[in-house]
């Protein structure tokens, strides 16, 4: 397929189109950058400060023990209380839902959020974090080929750990869990933080591809007109992410700067030739600045 190809995610096995070395990203101008596990290893962060949280509790509670499987089909890359409703739900354990200022202490929703959060921010301090050089790699030659870029993270963390991997300045938008808070906008597994990203560059979905690690983003990704969803196996394993929609499945994001690259150079070619009578047309990678910048909080 291209990355024009708006045609239902299929089940097929990849075709040549859909490898690395052959992908067409030519009309791709935006891309939609999950954090956590795509730009950065703070997943495995959030992993074991979930672990950390629910280990104990499960046990306490008499209910099968917590495991790494349990990340992945219940938490990982949800908005921070929906994975703790859905870990519970997982359990049919029912805790009352609480406030946003519970204590950590709490056994509500918010508090087993709370503890969750405060265990992930002292692993942040301890060790904090550095960025994947594949990502950062491919990220340059995005912006090199002059296509915008967004973070779309569930996470009302991104902006710290945008900026202790020293990315925060590289992003003309972030949608974080912050901001999907404040728009009402739905989490991950749904489309709209990602819809709300692309409409903040001022691009149309279809020309965006979205770039995530989990199961419930590339979910999203797949439930939206996106021009392509990117997977990256960073442990949910190829297979899954293919049947979820990814259309381009990679180990790390270095593999498909070649692409960017051909991109970048087809609509270098278009640029250079006359304009059609009537009207320009507008290059694939127009590099036109996007005002909006939606502020994390
Ligand atoms: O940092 P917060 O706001 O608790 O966000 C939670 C989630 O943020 C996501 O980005 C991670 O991929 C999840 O696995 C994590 O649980």
């Amino acid at each position: 397929m291209t990355a024009h190809d708006t045609s239902p995610h299929s089940m097929n096995p990849p075709s040549e189109s859909t490898v690395p070395q052959n992908l067409d990203l030519s009309g791709i101008r935006g891309y939609l950058f999950d954090l956590d596990g795509v730009l950065t290893p703070t997943a495995v962060v959030h992993m074991h400060a979930w672990s950390r949280l629910f280990t104990p509790y499960l046990e306490e509670h008499g209910a099968a023990p917590y495991t790494d499987a349990d990340y992945f089909a219940h938490i990982d890359g949800k908005p921070r209380y929906d994975g703790v409703r859905s870990l519970l739900a997982s359990r049919g354990i029912v805790a009352p839902e609480g406030e946003v200022t519970d204590a950590p202490s709490d056994d509500t929703v918010h508090g087993l959020g709370n503890r969750k959060n405060d265990a992930f921010n002292a692993t942040l301090a301890e060790e904090g974090v550095e960025a994947y050089p594949a990502s950062v790699a491919f990220l340059d030659a995005v912006q090199a080929s002059g296509c915008h870029v967004a973070v779309v993270s569930s996470s009302k963390n991104a902006p710290a750990v945008l900026k202790a991997a020293g990315l925060a300045d590289r992003f003309e938008v972030v949608v974080d869990g912050a901001v999907a808070a404040r728009g009402g906008l739905p989490g991950k597994p749904e489309p709209d933080t990602f819809e709300r990203a692309a409409e903040l560059l001022g691009l149309p979905t279809t020309a965006c591809a979205v770039v995530e690690d989990a199961e419930s983003g590339v979910k999203a990704g797949a439930a939206g007109e996106f021009g392509i969803v990117i997977g990256v196996d960073r442990g949910v394993g190829r297979d899954a992410l293919e049947k979820l929609g990814a259309d381009v499945i990679v180990d790390e994001l270095d593999e498909l700067i070649p692409a960017v690259e051909r991109a970048a150079a087809t609509s270098a070619d278009l640029d250079t030739r006359p304009a059609a009578p009537g009207g320009a047309t507008r290059p694939a990678n127009d590099p036109s600045p996007s005002t909006a910048r939606e502020e994390p909080a």
